[in-house]
């Protein structure tokens, strides 16, 4: 997978040469290439930003520098990219997003800063690739920065052979549609509390239905949303007993 992020903070992207992501990058499983938006600009200033027409507080970031970036990174000659432009104004970003951006061959991120980019750029780019605005939640960051990084960690980690235990991915959170089951490890007993006695038994059809029981619970005490949304194919009768 190729991915290029623009932003006018590239030094933001340092943690994606660390932990899995370094070693993706460094085995070729992702081409990543980060690029500071003020490449594209052409005064002594390095100007990226203006006021918004109609008024209102901030700044907006100019087309132009945009309009040049996407031209580069995404040549009309050459197969789209998926443009992702985080915004409070995206579409939720979920895990399903994560593996449907993972089967992509080129992402491209455009980090909007201020009070957003030019929706023109958008709308131009949109004439030539496809383009996602894109939410990390129901709040307000600085930037794009921040999401762009969840982004790659939740698309990297889906890569076929980053992820050592791929078995993980199957019980993970949100892989299934409910929360994952409570995990321990060594010693059994620590400060006077003890790891359940089913995970010691080594029976594995027990500590499965155990395992499946407790995400059932934590999902309806913690996140209902995600109950009403459970597909119920996904439901034997042994949890709707549970
Ligand atoms: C007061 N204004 C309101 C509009 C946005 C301005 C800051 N900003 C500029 C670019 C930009 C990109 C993403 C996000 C963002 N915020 N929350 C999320 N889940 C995001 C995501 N993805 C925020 C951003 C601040």
């Amino acid at each position: 997978m190729r991915v290029d992020i623009v932003s006018i903070f590239p030094e933001y992207f340092a943690p994606l040469d660390l932990s899995l992501i370094g070693k993706a990058r460094a085995n070729g499983t992702l081409r990543l290439a980060v690029h500071d938006l003020r490449t594209w600009t052409h005064d002594v200033h390095r100007t990226v930003d203006d006021t918004p027409y109609g008024g209102g507080p901030g700044m907006v970031m100019r087309p132009e520098p945009w309009g040049e970036a996407l031209d580069a990174l995404a040549p009309p000659e050459v197969h789209p990219p998926r443009l992702l432009v985080p915004a409070p104004t995206g579409a939720r970003f979920t895990q399903a997003m994560a593996h449907e951006l993972a089967a992509e061959p080129h992402l491209l991120f455009a980090c909007g800063r201020y009070e957003g980019i030019d929706q023109r750029v958008l709308d131009h780019a949109a004439t030539r690739m496809p383009v996602t605005e894109v939410s990390l939640g129901d709040y307000v960051l600085f930037g794009g920065e921040v999401a762009v990084l969840v982004i790659m960690e939740a698309v990297t980690r889906l890569l076929p052979g980053v992820l050592g235990n791929v078995s993980s991915l199957d019980e993970e959170s949100h892989a299934h549609g409910l929360l994952e089951a409570p995990m321990y490890t060594k010693p059994a007993t620590w400060r006077g509390l003890d790891v359940p006695e089913v995970l010691r038994s080594g029976d594995h059809g027990r500590i499965a239905r155990w395992r499946r029981d407790e995400a059932l619970t934590r999902t309806a005490d913690r996140r209902p949303d995600m109950l009403a949304s459970l597909d119920p194919a996904t439901l034997d009768k042994r949890d709707l007993a549970a």
